[in-house]
């Protein structure tokens, strides 16, 4: 497979921003594989359109050394790798450690061992990227996502430990966003106190995190930055 048409791997794009963005890589002509844990409606659009899904549950070592090994066998090449599965856990009483594992493994073992036993995928001679999907709530952390906040700003540190690891051949870079899409089940009240809670005030939705990713994709000159997508989250 030449580089030219090597395809991009998105974590977690069975629905919402990972979805979004493979729809629009999709849309751009760009061949896209994804990883998912349960499947979904995305899944099956994904697959109609011609995109590679594979199944893989980053609960462990062992599931992430699986979806590794799987890739591997799907492609010789990639163009880029988006690490976007996440689970958004509260801390719950009598399962601390268990939350603090759950986020440290897809937030930080998953990308960790994802890029490097896959970084070779990348390295092709042409333009190549990992993009870790962060948050910006690593700023000033979180009072109800404790282990949440702690496993993305790892994420944040790997950033700059495989910027710098990588370079020059693969640029390395962060997203962190705010809040960018409710889930269905925020009511009214959490909704106004979110919105409230930066300069802009609105829900953007997903597009903002793709318009985001095709910046750092195109980009030469950019890498172990981490873009803040959060709607002057910092300013209130
Ligand atoms: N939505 C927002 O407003 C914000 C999002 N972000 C970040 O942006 C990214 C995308 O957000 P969003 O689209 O809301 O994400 P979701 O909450 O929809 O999660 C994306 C996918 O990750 C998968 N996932 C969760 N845990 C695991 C696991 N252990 N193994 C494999 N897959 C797993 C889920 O699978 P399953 O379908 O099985 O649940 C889900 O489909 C995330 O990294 C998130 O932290 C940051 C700030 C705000
Ligand atoms: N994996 C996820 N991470 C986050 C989500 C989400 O739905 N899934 N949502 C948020 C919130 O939007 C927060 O930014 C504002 O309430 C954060 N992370």
């Amino acid at each position: 497979m030449s580089q030219a048409n090597a395809p991009i791997l998105i974590t977690g794009a069975g629905q919402r921003i990972g979805l979004h963005c493979a729809e629009r890589l999709l849309d751009a002509g760009q061949p896209v594989i994804i990883s998912y844990r349960s499947h979904r409606p995305g899944v099956d659009r994904l697959r109609e359109r011609g995109a590679t899904t594979l199944h893989a549950d980053f609960s462990g070592a062992e599931g992430i050394m699986a979806f590794i090994e799987a890739l591997r066998e799907q492609t010789p090449a990639l163009r880029a790798i988006v690490h976007n599965a996440s689970g958004w856990q509260r801390e719950e009483a009598g399962r601390e450690a268990e939350v603090f594992q759950r986020m440290f493994e897809v937030h930080m073992l998953a990308p960790y061992l994802i890029n490097l036993h896959c970084a070779d995928l990348l390295r092709h001679g042409g333009p190549a990227d990992i993009v870790h999907i962060s948050d910006d709530v690593t700023r000033a952390g979180s009072k109800k996502h404790i282990a949440y906040a702690a496993s993305k700003a790892g994420l944040d540190n790997l950033t700059l430990s495989f910027a710098a690891s990588l370079a020059p051949a693969i640029k390395v870079n962060g997203i962190a966003p705010a809040l960018i899409q409710f889930n269905e089940g925020d009511d009214e009240a959490y909704r106004r106190k979110a919105l409230a809670k930066s300069a802009l005030g609105i829900e953007p939705g997903a597009e903002v995190i793709y318009q985001s990713l095709r910046y750092l994709l195109d980009n030469p000159y950019v890498t172990g930055t981490t873009l803040a997508v959060n709607g002057g989250r910092h300013l209130v």
